[in-house]
């Protein structure tokens, strides 16, 4: 039997994701009245079966945003939100990531969305295990962090560690879910 450790966990929902069929996320009202021009907004390219945020990056695009992808070296060296133009040439990294080149501009975030591998209501989550996105989160801690996921990657509680920091919101292909210890 399987214990409820983050590892034991991860290792559920990634499987548990993998047996999602892909489903789109839609954009809620309550996202699109953060966006503003020159803002900029953190996506990711999917890899795998994870949750495709590109409608939030096209609709931050459409509103005059600016859009960074997440660059990562190795495990131990902090990612870095490298700016990218729709469309522009991507470069395969560690783990089959598509990222922007080396040296595109770094880019300091205003909203991230946040690939999961799960969450739960109070805004706990789970990455990949490797602490990328949460040192990104105490570098940028006034950026608003958005989760992007599929809602069977909803657990009930998850175990949260001293270093981590909650979710705004998370956006699920069956509901804007937005934690209670938010204020706004
Ligand atoms: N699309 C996407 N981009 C991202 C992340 C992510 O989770 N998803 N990251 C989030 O931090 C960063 C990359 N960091 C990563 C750190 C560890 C692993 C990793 O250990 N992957 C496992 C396989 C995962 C699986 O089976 O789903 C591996 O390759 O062994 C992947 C990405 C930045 N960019
Ligand atoms: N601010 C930090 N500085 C250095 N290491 C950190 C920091 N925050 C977390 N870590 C390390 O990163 C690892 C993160 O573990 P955890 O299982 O919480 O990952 P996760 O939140 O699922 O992953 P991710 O943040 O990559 O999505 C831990 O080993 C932790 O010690």
């Amino acid at each position: 039997m399987t214990g409820s450790s983050k590892p034991d966990l991860r290792a559920r929902l990634r499987a548990a994701r993998r047996a999602y069929a892909p489903v789109a996320i839609l954009v809620p009202d309550s996202f699109r009245a953060r966006l503003s021009p020159r803002l900029i907004i953190a996506s990711y390219i999917p890899v795998g079966s994870e949750a495709d945020p590109a409608p939030f990056a096209q609709a931050a695009t459409a509103a005059g945003c600016r859009i960074a992808l997440p660059h990562v070296v190795d495990h131990a060296t902090p990612l870095r939100f490298l700016a990218w133009a729709t469309g522009a040439a991507l470069v395969t990294g560690p783990f089959g990531l598509r990222q922007p080149a080396a040296d595109a501009p770094e880019l300091a975030p205003d909203i991230i969305l946040t690939p999961l591998v799960g969450f739960d209501r109070r805004g706990a989550r789970l990455g990949q295990g490797a602490g990328h996105y949460d040192r990104a989160f105490l570098a940028y801690p006034d950026a608003w962090r958005v989760g992007v996921a599929f809602a069977g990657q909803e657990v009930e509680l998850l175990p949260i560690d001293a270093w981590d920091m909650p979710l705004h919101a998370i956006a699920t292909d069956k509901e804007w879910i937005v934690p209670r210890w938010t204020v706004s």
